[in-house]
């Protein structure tokens, strides 16, 4: 069986690929970007249509993944068409600005259209932080369990990210890389 995993993401600005990048170091996947128009070449495709996880990406704008990420989704109705990603595991991440910030409809939306395509939903399978003396670079600190969540203040560069929400996304890859192993 195939083992590759790839991490298909959209980033306006930069935040989101740095968590793609975690994801992909945790998981050994490759990542796919989806670009500026909403489009990605013919070979990521190819790519996903060979992957045995996918693991989507999107910021959170207006409460809900980019256009770009949902034209790319929209496009995936192709590959549903022939089933292509039937059975193959799933996950999603989202980053935006706030902690909260509506992040949970994209997660939401993404594993809707795992659904859709017949996929396996990887969730995060990790405790949350939610205690008294819990702190801000903990891990899974936003404390999701659907999708991995992570948030960069507004005015925060990609270099400024959270560390414990970049060892988070690493964990998240590591765990969807583990499923990868079990079913193989
Ligand atoms: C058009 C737009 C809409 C946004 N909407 C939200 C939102 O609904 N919730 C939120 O927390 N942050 C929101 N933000 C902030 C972004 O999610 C945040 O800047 C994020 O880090 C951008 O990720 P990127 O650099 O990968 O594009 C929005 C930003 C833009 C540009």
């Amino acid at each position: 069986m195939n083992k590759n995993i790839v991490i298909v993401y959209h980033s306006g600005f930069g935040h989101t690929r740095r968590v793609a990048e975690s994801v992909a170091e945790g998981s050994g996947g490759t990542l796919l970007a989806v670009d500026a128009e909403g489009n990605i070449p013919e070979a990521g495709w190819n790519a996903l249509d060979d992957a045995s996880a996918i693991i989507f990406g999107s910021p959170t704008y207006m409460g809900n993944m980019s256009w770009q990420f949902k034209k790319f989704a929209d496009a995936s109705s192709k590959a549903w068409a022939a089933q292509k990603w039937k059975d193959k595991l799933a996950g999603g991440f989202t980053n935006s600005a706030s902690i909260a910030g509506d992040k949970q409809t994209t997660i939401y939306t993404m594993f809707t259209l795992a659904q859709q395509h017949g996929m396996l939903w990887v969730g995060m399978g990790m405790m949350p932080s939610n205690v008294k003396a819990s702190k801000r670079d903990d891990i899974n600190y936003l404390s999701s369990f659907a999708g991995l969540a992570t948030a960069a203040p507004a005015d925060a560069a990609p270099n400024e990210m959270s560390e414990g929400d970049l060892q988070t996304a690493f964990l998240f890859g590591q765990r969807v890389r583990a499923a990868v192993e079990r079913l193989s």
